[in-house]
């Protein structure tokens, strides 16, 4: 059997071109390295390297280069982050001196340094007046030239570890609970771990190797400055042997740390987040039911359909007032005074309850910038919201959480003013559309993130976060990291993540998009039973019509940033507000402009409705696939809209056929039939046929 190609490789041999000068290469690199191990007179290693200068020289070489190394920590880190994550003017400049020393000679850079730090330097005079420190010929001076020198390893190592970081994963930490700091400490540092090790690793390597700024800058006094390599270069002239062997240490010592990185850093170096999610949640995979988890097969519509009045929509204008009397406020009204085992789903098997259930807020929003409406809920509802892409959906959310400067929020949850608050202290819970788990931690610690930001003590957060699992369905999933859970596990666990934290308000953004269809109607059936122990609103952002009108109390449509209708599920169903919705809900929708009969279409057809509106408005007319009748021959009778067409497609959605007809008097037509009626009227792709719609079929509404 051959062996597969490894992608990038010829899957040939070199040419000779290319061979040959590759092959100098590697011997040019490797000839000093073989120089050193056969010139080594390794009987008299032991008595080299145990001599009292070399061991005082290795001893100063390790407190220099892990003292350089603290110091590339301490002041290095904060810049790779400042490099990577704020934007400010001047960053080009600044990477350009991280850089420098990295290019600069090192004697120029120990001038430098003696410029700007030694006796007669810039500083120097003041570090010596202030605070009696003086830096050349003391220890303290060859730290600052391996500092100098080996720091930039750590800030490009790091800082590009950074820049591979999604901020996601950041901004869902905050969005729990967590301070900037503690998100650094707990989510940022762990994710970059590989990026700072390979970093702090060359950056000490660097160090300990140092020579030419240590020598112009701090000089070369036993016991001071005398470094390893300092020491070499002057055993060089007086013991070429014993030279030979304190570089065969150095030789060996860099080799360890270059085993250990393992070309980690050279080109190697993977962005955590690409490879932390093998197969998380943007994975479709099927989700295993885990014990525990609801039974798959519940009614998956219909849970809050309601009549409620459609309140008015427009920018600026409220879309909607407290007591507009959306069903989830009735339904929240029951449970409000309930105990807490009898708000929680009935039917989940809860062991213990030992989290509260979270607040019961309200919301009220006023949005400007590109997002610009008003919102307002019960505590308890849930908004589903939709619209074409780029409508504005995510940038509606990071305006709640308070992320973006392209819309502020004015934000009221509850009786708590938000507005000015950052967001880890708005109590806003994001779960984004990836999950976002975070991989270094398992589905337990995952839980319990926003309980331990908030300052629960461990085991009661860990207590309370596996009964979230458990209420979820994914409690025995407890222990294992996120990239061994299928794409409908982690979502609950995220589900679960956010639910733990006791948000005010929950946002989910497109919570089952990652899902297969069998997969999605369970999970959305999960999500729809917890939603109602939920307390706060929670807005879902969705292109799916049926999570829209089976987990919402409430549709929001937006379009550029503005809500188009704001109304209750059925109502949106009836009449939507915009062709996009209408065709999102599978209807056919035709704008036009209203006449005393029913629409002019602008292509220059006309179409007859029952109840027509004011003449001229722009209007909407909506007809569904079902009041589409197709005919072989053209109809007689009382269908006041017919029309010719051409059958283009025809695809099944459950046990009802979708034909798509083109006609050359009207726009692009979606009729519903069985497939026995499609059979007897021989429908095929191409065929000729006639369709008509009733004129009381037709449904006008204003745009
Ligand atoms: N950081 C940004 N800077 C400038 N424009 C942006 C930025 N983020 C988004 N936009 C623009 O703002 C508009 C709304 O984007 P948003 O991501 O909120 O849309 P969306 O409704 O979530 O879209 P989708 O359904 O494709 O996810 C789009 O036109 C988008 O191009």
């Amino acid at each position: 059997m051959r062996r597969p190609r490894t992608p990038g490789t010829t899957g040939g041999r070199a040419p000779l071109a290319l061979a040959v000068p590759a092959l100098l290469a590697v011997v040019f690199l490797a000839l000093p390295v073989v120089g050193i191990l056969v010139r080594t007179e390794w009987n008299e290693l032991g008595t080299h390297l145990t001599d009292p200068a070399v061991i005082e020289a290795l001893e100063l070489s390790l407190l220099v280069s892990f003292a350089a190394l603290g110091l590339s920590l301490v002041f290095g880190v904060p810049l790779a982050w400042v490099l990577a994550r704020v934007p400010f003017r001047g960053k080009t400049l600044v990477r350009c001196l991280v850089l420098l020393p990295m290019v600069l000679p090192p004697t120029v850079g120990g001038v430098a340094l003696l410029l700007g730090f030694g006796r007669r330097g810039l500083l120097g005079p003041w570090l010596e007046g202030a605070f009696g420190i003086t830096l050349p010929f003391h220890t303290a001076g060859a730290i600052v030239a391996a500092a100098f020198v080996a720091m930039p390893f750590l800030v490009i190592s790091l800082e590009g570890a950074l820049g591979g970081l999604r901020p996601g994963y950041e901004e869902t930490a905050a969005s729990l609970g967590a301070s900037p700091v503690r998100v650094f400490r707990t989510v940022t540092l762990p994710m970059v771990a590989p990026g700072l090790i390979a970093g702090a690793a060359l950056t000490w390597a660097r160090a300990l190797g140092e020579f030419g700024a240590t020598i112009t800058f701090a000089g070369n006094l036993p016991g001071a400055t005398q470094t390893l390599p300092l020491q070499v270069y002057l055993l060089l002239q007086e013991d070429p042997e014993a030279a030979t062997s304190v570089s065969l240490l150095l030789l060996a010592i860099a080799m360890a740390v270059l085993i250990a990185l393992r070309g980690r850093w050279a080109g190697g170096l993977t962005a955590p987040g690409a490879a932390d999610r093998r197969d998380g949640p943007g994975r479709p995979a099927p989700d295993e039911p885990a014990s525990g988890a609801p039974a798959s097969g519940a009614p998956a519509s219909g849970a809050h359909t309601s009549g409620a009045p459609a309140s008015e929509v427009g920018a600026g204008a409220p879309v909607s007032g407290p007591g507009t009397g959306a069903p989830a406020s009735e339904a929240g009204a029951d449970t409000r005074d309930a105990p807490k085992s009898q708000a929680c789903t009935p039917g989940s098997s809860v062991p213990s309850e030992p989290d509260p259930l979270p607040h019961r807020s309200s919301l009220h929003a006023r949005l400007t910038g590109f997002t610009r409406l008003t919102l307002d809920a019960e505590p308890g509802s849930t908004i589903a919201v939709v619209g074409p892409n780029g409508a504005g959906k995510t940038t509606l959310l990071r305006a709640l959480l308070g992320l973006t400067p392209r819309a502020h929020a004015e934000l009221r949850l509850g009786d708590a003013e938000v507005t000015g608050l950052p967001p880890h202290r708005r109590g806003v819970a994001w779960v984004p559309q990836d999950g976002a788990l975070f991989p270094h931690l398992s589905a337990l610690g995952n839980t319990a993130y926003g309980l331990r930001a908030q300052g629960v003590p461990r085991a009661e957060a860990r207590r309370a976060a596996l009964s979230w699992l458990e209420r979820l369905g994914v409690g025995p999933l407890a222990h294992r990291r996120p990239a061994q859970l299928s794409g409908g596990q982690a979502q609950r666990v995220a589900l679960a993540r956010a639910l733990a934290a006791r948000p005010r308000l929950l946002l989910l953004d497109e919570p089952l998009a990652a899902l297969d269809q069998t997969t999605r109607a369970r999970v959305r059936h999960t999500l729809r039973t917890h939603l109602e122990g939920f307390g706060g609103v929670c807005l879902i952002v969705t292109h799916d019509p049926v999570e829209a009108v089976s987990l919402a109390d409430r549709v929001l449509v937006l379009e550029e940033g503005r809500a188009l209708q704001y109304a209750p599920p059925a109502e949106v169903t009836r009449r939507p507000r915009s062709p996009w919705v209408a065709r999102m809900l599978g209807r056919n929708a035709w704008p036009g402009t209203a006449t005393g009969d029913g629409l002019s279409l602008p292509g220059g057809g006309r179409l007859i409705a029952a109840e027509p509106l004011p003449a001229g408005a722009p209007a909407l007319a909506v007809i569904a696939p079902e009041a589409v009748s197709v005919h072989r021959r053209q109809p007689g009778g009382s269908p006041r809209n017919v029309w010719p067409g051409t059958v283009r497609e025809i695809t099944a959605t459950g046990s009802r056929l979708r034909v798509l007809i083109n006609s050359p008097e009207a726009p692009d037509l979606v009729a519903e039939i069985t497939p026995q009626a499609a059979a007897e009227l021989g429908l095929a792709e191409g065929a000729a046929v006639w369709t008509s719609v009733k004129a009381t079929e037709v449904s006008l509404g204003e745009l």
